[in-house]
C-alpha cells in the first residue's frame, strides 16, 4: 500500500465521521506498533492538504517494562516534525507483580487509557487519535458476541464526558494487512510489544478464527464490516 492509498482511506473516514474540526489539537496515541505509527504518518500528511487546520502531538504511555527502547520512534517523530512525549508509568508492575491479575489486559487497558487522557489534556489536546484498524473493529464485534453475548464494537468517534476528550479512529477503513505491508515498505520504526500477554489474548484467538474462516468464505471481513455499518451500533452509519 502506498501512502496515497492509506491517505485515501483515512481522508474518507475523517470526512464520513467528521473526525477533524478547524483548530483541533489531536494527540496520537503511539504504542510503537505498526498501526499507531502508520496513523502518525497519515495524519502528518493529511495536515498538508486537509482544508481544516489542526495540530498534532504524539504520546506514548510507557508501561514500565525494561526492554522498551523508543529511541527510533523519537527520531522518527523529530524527522516528521511532531512533538513526542513519553510518559513513564508503573502499570506493568501494578498489573503483574502487585495485583497478579488473572485478566491483566483489562486493568492495563483502563490504566493506559486514563493516563493517555490525562496527558493529552495536559498538553492542551481536545482529541485523541487511536490506531484501531478495520480488522480490530471486526474482531471486537465477534469478541463482544462470543464472550459477552452482546452486539457491540468500538465507534469511529467517541466523546468521553468525564474527561471532555473526543476519541477518533481514522484507520477504521484500513485492512490490517495493508498496514503491515505499508509499515514494512516504509521501514516504520516498529517496536515489538514487551508485554508477556501480547499474542495470547482473546483478540488473537478471534483474529485467527476470522483468518481461517475467510479461507472458506471469501469477503467475510468485508461482510462483517458492512454489517457493522448497517447496524444500529452506536456511532456507525451506512455508506450506501
Ligand atoms: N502505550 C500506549 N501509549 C499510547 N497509545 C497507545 C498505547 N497502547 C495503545 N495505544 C493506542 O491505542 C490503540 C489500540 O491499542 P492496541 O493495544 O489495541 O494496539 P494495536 O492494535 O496493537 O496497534 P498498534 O499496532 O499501534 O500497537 C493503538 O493503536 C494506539 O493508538
Amino acid at each position: 500500500m502506498k501512502i496515497q492509498h492509506l491517505l485515501s482511506y483515512v481522508r474518507r473516514a475523517v470526512q464520513d465521521y467528521n473526525m477533524i474540526e478547524e483548530g483541533d489539537r489531536i494527540a496520537i496515541g503511539i504504542s510503537a506498533g505498526k498501526d499507531s505509527l502508520a496513523l502518525l504518518v497519515a495524519l502528518r500528511h493529511l495536515q498538508y492538504f486537509y482544508p481544516k487546520k489542526f495540530e498534532l502531538e504524539a504520546i506514548t504511555i510507557s508501561l514500565g517494562f525494561d526492554n522498551f527502547d523508543l529511541s527510533a520512534v523519537k527520531a522518527f517523530c523529530e524527522k516528521l516534525g511532531v512533538r513526542y512525549t513519553v510518559y513513564e508509568t508503573q502499570i506493568a508492575q501494578i498489573v503483574f507483580d502487585e495485583r497478579k491479575e488473572s485478566n491483566p489486559c483489562s486493568l492495563c487497558s483502563k490504566m493506559r487509557k486514563g493516563a493517555l487522557n490525562d496527558i493529552a489534556k495536559e498538553l492542551g489536546c481536545n482529541k485523541i487519535a487511536l490506531g484501531h484498524n478495520k480488522d480490530d473493529i471486526n474482531e471486537t464485534l465477534l469478541m463482544s458476541l462470543f464472550y459477552e453475548g452482546r452486539i457491540h464494537t468500538m465507534s469511529p468517534v467517541t466523546y468521553l464526558d468525564r474527561s471532555e476528550v473526543t476519541l477518533i479512529r481514522p484507520l477504521v477503513y484500513v485492512p490490517e494487512r495493508d498496514i503491515k505491508y505499508f509499515a514494512k515498505k516504509e521501514g516504520l520504526p516498529v517496536v515489538k510489544s514487551p508485554c508477556p500477554a501480547d499474542g495470547v489474548t482473546r483478540r488473537e484467538t478471534t483474529k485467527q478464527l476470522i483468518y481461517s474462516l475467510e479461507k472458506e468464505i471469501p469477503q467475510l471481513s468485508n461482510r462483517l464490516f458492512g454489517a457493522i455499518e448497517r447496524s444500529e451500533i452506536d456511532g456507525w452509519k451506512s455508506r450506501e
